[in-house]
């Protein structure tokens, strides 16, 4: 399923009865099985673009679509994963994976099944019956991907989901991640402040400005071993879209 910005600004109210505009008609299309991350300065919206995809909030102006429909609210097309991984501490890991789907109303057979499958499918097989506090980081957020893919979204949102972890959990995760989303063919926008991660794991790279944010530069990442990072990453051209990236943010002007 595709994803589509058309003329999108988004401004809040501030307390002071005046309002902040973080997104500035901001326009892109994300086709359907591609990978594209959004990199930008801290605060120029990147959260706000990935929860009115999620349809949490609505556009001040301009269209979301998925698929070709109006985003009007949160729906079932679009997962959603963050940061921290959210699993419940009182609940099993398999029992957090059927967390979305109870509340969907899929009966406990299936649900199993499509728990177990996604365990299998993010390397957690054996660990359905352990909670999230006996868990690493890493396998935590394996488990919050297994959760999120169990509800079967046509998109998958990714708010910074390695950005808690040591480098090589890091890498060995973005590559199992990579592999599974190119396998299940999920669309997918993931936020990021690694510039290298954003190289590694993606189709093309929307570059925001500071606030409020609008796109400046797109660029499309014309290596192969997309659902490989680590593959990906011996490659010396990383290097040059990395420092590509350096050079739209002005990272070098801001150091100075
Ligand atoms: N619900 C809200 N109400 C008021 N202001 C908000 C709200 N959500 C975000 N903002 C403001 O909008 C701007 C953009 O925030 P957002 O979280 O989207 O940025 P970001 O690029 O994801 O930041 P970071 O990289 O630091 O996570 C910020 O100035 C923020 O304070």
């Amino acid at each position: 399923m595709a994803l589509e910005f058309r003329g999108v600004s988004k401004s809040f109210d501030t307390r002071d009865g005046g309002s902040l505009l973080a997104v500035n008609d901001v326009s892109f299309r994300v086709e359907e099985g591609e990978f594209v991350s959004v990199v930008g300065p801290s605060g120029c919206g990147k959260s706000t673009i990935l929860s009115m995809t999620a349809g949490l909030y609505q556009p001040s102006e301009g269209e979301v679509l998925v698929s070709n429909q109006p985003v009007t609210g949160p729906n079932a097309h679009v997962g959603f994963m963050l940061q921290k991984d959210l699993l419940l501490p009182w609940r099993s890991i398999v029992h957090n994976i059927e967390f979305g789907l109870e509340s969907r109303g899929v009966g406990r057979q299936e649900r199993r099944a499509r728990a177990m499958k996604e365990l299998a499918h993010c390397h957690l097989a054996g660990f359905e019956d352990h909670f999230p506090y006996q868990l690493s980081g890493g396998m935590r957020q394996r488990a919050a991907l297994a959760r999120t893919l169990a509800i079967d979204p046509e998109i998958i949102l990714l708010d910074e989901p390695f950005s808690a972890l040591d480098a090589q959990t890091k890498l060995l995760l973005q590559n199992s991640f990579a592999g599974t989303i190119k396998d299940a063919g999920k669309t997918t926008l993931l936020i990021t402040h690694d510039l290298a991660e954003a190289v590694l794991m993606s189709d093309r790279i929307l570059v925001l400005s500071e606030r409020p944010g609008t796109i400046i530069a797109e660029i499309k990442v014309d290596l192969p071993h997309r659902d490989q990072p680590i593959k990906r990453r011996q490659m010396p051209e990383v290097a040059d879209y990395a420092t590509q990236l350096f050079k739209h943010l002005k990272l070098e002007e801001k150091a100075a």
